[in-house]
């Protein structure tokens, strides 16, 4: 069944001198329910528009966005959107704590609202850093919190975008590990927008790669690369490599020799 559907989606933008600036075309995606499926394309081609109109966070110029076979037009209660920028999603005059139970305490109560953060934060690896403030703790760590104060409200669906591209290459494996992990044990559905070619094929099941703008679908790729995947010999693997190849040719506009 298909969880998130995006429908014939265009986008303008306004433009100060004259007419709208269009930046998706047409585009027709969807995702099934239980489905980890990356977005690939090239800079400033619309993967964070496309993100943020499955969202609900950004109104689509014409077509729609369903998700559970609901026609959308605000964020729904089923989908939990993850920001690159965690330095700015993380309220620095709160704990770590009551960052995470941010997302619930509206809902649950403050005290009830600590104690699903301290569950979530043991499932991020923080156990223990509840007193801590953000800013004591690494980049890696406080991606972790965010991730952890998502996870908070029970969604069905994440949406990420870049979520991994502000720490640096070690840690950045450490936390698709994580992600991994959390995908298969909560049987979540993942929309993940990455630059990064590797990340997409050790993660998702599809890759959708996006045209240059204004966007629409040049390619939907099927990964199949067997579960569980490890970000180390995953990488060593011949299909692997044979889809790194055909990434990044489309990327980069190369025709193969
Ligand atoms: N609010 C806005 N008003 C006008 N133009 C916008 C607005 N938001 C985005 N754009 C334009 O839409 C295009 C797509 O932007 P978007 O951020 O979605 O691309 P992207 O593929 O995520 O980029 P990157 O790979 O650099 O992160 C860009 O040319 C951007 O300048």
């Amino acid at each position: 069944m298909d969880f998130l559907e995006l429908n014939a989606v265009t986008k303008d933008f306004p433009s100060r001198s004259g007419p709208p600036a269009r930046v998706m075309d047409g585009v027709s995606l969807a995702v099934r329910q239980g489905e980890f499926m990356a977005v690939l394309g090239p800079s400033g081609c619309g993967k964070s528009t496309l993100l943020q109109m499955a969202a609900g966070l950004l109104p689509v110029s014409a077509g729609e966005v369903r998700i559970a076979g609901r026609r959308i037009s605000a964020p729904p209660p089923e989908a939990v959107y993850v920001f690159q920028q965690y330095t700015r999603s993380l309220l620095p005059w709160r704990n770590v704590r009551d960052n995470v139970g941010f997302a619930v305490e509206h809902r649950l109560g403050r005290r009830r609202a600590r104690d699903v953060a301290e569950v979530q934060l043991g499932q991020v690896g923080l156990a223990g850093f509840g007193d801590h403030f953000p800013w004591q703790l690494s980049g890696g760590m406080q991606q972790r919190v965010a991730i952890a104060r998502a996870l908070a409200a029970e969604p069905a669906m994440l949406l990420m975008d870049e979520p991994f591209s502000a720490v640096d290459a070690l840690t950045r494996l450490d936390l698709q590990a994580l992600i991994l992990d959390i995908w298969t044990r909560r049987q979540l559905t993942v929309l993940l927008v990455t630059h990064d070619v590797e990340e997409a094929i050790t993660l998702a099941d599809r890759i959708a790669v996006l045209t240059q703008r204004p966007a629409s679908v040049a390619q939907l790729l099927e990964v199949g690369i067997a579960r569980p995947r490890d970000p180390v010999t995953t990488r060593e693997l011949p299909r692997f490599l044979q889809l790194r190849h055909q990434l990044l040719n489309t990327l980069l506009a190369r025709h193969e020799a």
